[in-house]
């Protein structure tokens, strides 16, 4: 396989196809000319695009929750009821994790079990397994768009048959969807796999419906630097710029530091939209996702609902286009529709109260930017030295030599040198830089900033830091103090 960052020939994208719709009898339902028809059917409240693209004009804060249950019924019921009582503007289909790990012989076994047992025994909707007519219905029973959430190192099926169906929006991307989710696939043939979802889109967007790709910003959500999570999802975007995708959606997963979340939002769509100008793509929508706090959660659903308000409160002073809000089960499991509801109606009252305020720009906060836009560019000037030019080649050699790195991951293909911790204030530092080659005054911020805590908590830095900051919030704190 040969893994280049140039726009795959009709041709070349037509050879590896048979394989994909072949893959599960569903397959062969998937027809393009069929699937055009039904998107061009559709009215714009209901294309991801056209919504997001209206939102970042009216300044507006989107709100979107997940859910997926196995049986088709309940799953377009559940989404009915997200839309009407939890005023969702988006809404998604979680996939299962058997769909996400291509074994859909165990998908459909849980269909069965689910059925038997009258509740679902998955954790997402098995959309491939359903097919393209059925899935058609859950678009033809909301009236908003619906977006495809999972965490599928291979999708190239699951984005055949969603897009068919009139799903408007697809989330993933080749490192963040197999990094945080698998432990022995090829980064070669993750970023491969993905390049084919993202010509496919390139294909629907040349028929002039262009779909909306969102890339996973939070990877493991464990204390993620900013700088890394930016970094990747700003390679993600370029690699499926490259492909055609005409609309991107870049991610970043809540720390819990107030300025530093606002100051990694506002560079997110600074940077991001600054590389996709610098690359050529001034043609691509770029929009920015915010997700509340993807660590531990407590269990009293109360607190739970704090973590949440917290999160939403980041989300309207920083300002973000789209908030993926959590719930108050988070700590238990899937969450019931009502659990789902209380973590939206949250979220809404707090953006709403505070529409009328925005964070002031703070000494505090411009160093925060500062930090985190030389952090990217520094990471990502690197990358395209390895790769001689090439970002995906740049991409593999860079997770090989550490040059990216993301700790906490299952993937046997990233090292995990680098070790993040809080400083004084919850923000997120890095306690060990591993093999990224940043600059002096980068280190030298980060250790600084992290020996205020430790002189102040009258301890050495360390892994025993890290692991109560891991815990820190499911305990009802944001830095993990030792007493
Ligand atoms: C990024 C994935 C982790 C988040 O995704 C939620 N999640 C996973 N599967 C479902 C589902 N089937 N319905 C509602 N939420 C779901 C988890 O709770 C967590 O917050």
């Amino acid at each position: 396989l040969r893994l280049e960052n140039r726009r795959w020939e009709k041709s070349y994208f037509e050879e590896g196809r048979d394989y994909v719709l072949n893959s599960w009898s569903t397959g062969q339902e998937v027809d393009l000319e069929d699937a055009f028809h039904f998107h061009k059917s559709l009215p714009e409240s209901k294309r991801a695009y056209c919504k997001l693209r209206a939102g970042q004009e009216e300044k507006r804060i989107y709100l979107q929750p997940r859910a997926g249950v196995a049986l088709l019924s309940e799953h377009i019921e559940l989404l009915s009821e997200l839309e009407s009582k939890g005023e969702a503007d988006f809404l998604p289909t979680t996939i299962d994790s058997y769909t996400r790990q291509n074994r859909y012989a165990e998908a459909a076994r849980g269909i069965e079990e689910s059925k038997a047992a009258g509740r679902s025994l998955l954790n997402g909707l098995p959309a491939v397994n359903y097919g393209v007519a059925n899935c058609r219905k859950i678009i033809d029973a909301v009236g908003s768009p619906v977006q495809v959430r999972h965490g599928t190192p291979d999708a190239r099926l699951l984005a055949e048959i969603t897009l068919a169906a009139g799903f408007t929006d697809f989330e993933g991307g080749g490192i963040s969807y197999n990094i945080p989710y698998a432990k022995d696939v090829p980064l070669e043939r993750s970023l491969f796999d993905w390049q084919y979802v993202d010509r496919l889109c390139g294909l629907y967007a040349e028929e002039g419906i262009i779909i909306n790709r969102e890339m996973f910003g939070p990877l493991t959500g464990t204390l993620v630097p900013p700088c890394i999570s930016h970094a990747i999802g700003i390679i993600e975007a370029l690699l499926a710029a490259a492909q055609g995708v005409k609309s991107i959606a870049v991610g970043y997963g809540q720390g819990g530091n107030l300025y530093q979340d606002t100051a990694a939002l506002r560079t997110l769509g600074r940077l991001g939209r600054d590389y996709l100008d610098r690359y050529g793509f001034q043609d691509v929508l770029l929009t920015t996702v915010f997700h509340q706090w993807m660590g531990g959660f407590p269990q009293e659903e109360s607190r739970a609902l704090g973590v949440i308000a917290w999160g939403a409160a980041t989300a309207a002073l920083a300002g973000v286009n789209k908030v993926i809000v959590k719930t108050p089960h988070e700590a238990l499991g899937i969450p019931t529709a009502e659990a789902n509801i209380a973590g939206l109606l949250c979220t809404r009252q707090l953006i709403r109260m505070l529409g009328e305020q925005e964070l002031a720009k703070t000494p505090y906060l411009k160093e925060e930017e500062y930090m985190i836009e030389r952090e990217v560019e520094e990471i990502i000037s690197k990358v395209f030295e390895l790769g001689e030019g090439d970002l995906a080649v740049g991409t593999v050699r860079s997770f090989e030599a550490g040059v990216l790195d993301i700790s906490f991951a299952p993937s046997r293909c990233t090292r995990g040198s680098i070790m993040p911790v809080r400083d004084k204030d919850g923000a997120i530092r890095f306690l060990n830089t591993g093999n990224i080659p940043f600059s002096k005054e980068i280190k030298d911020f980060h250790q600084k900033k992290i020996k205020e805590r430790a002189d102040l908590e009258k301890r050495e830095p360390g892994f025993r830091m890290v692991i109560d900051d891991i815990y820190a919030i499911s305990k009802g704190r944001l830095v993990g103090k030792p007493r």
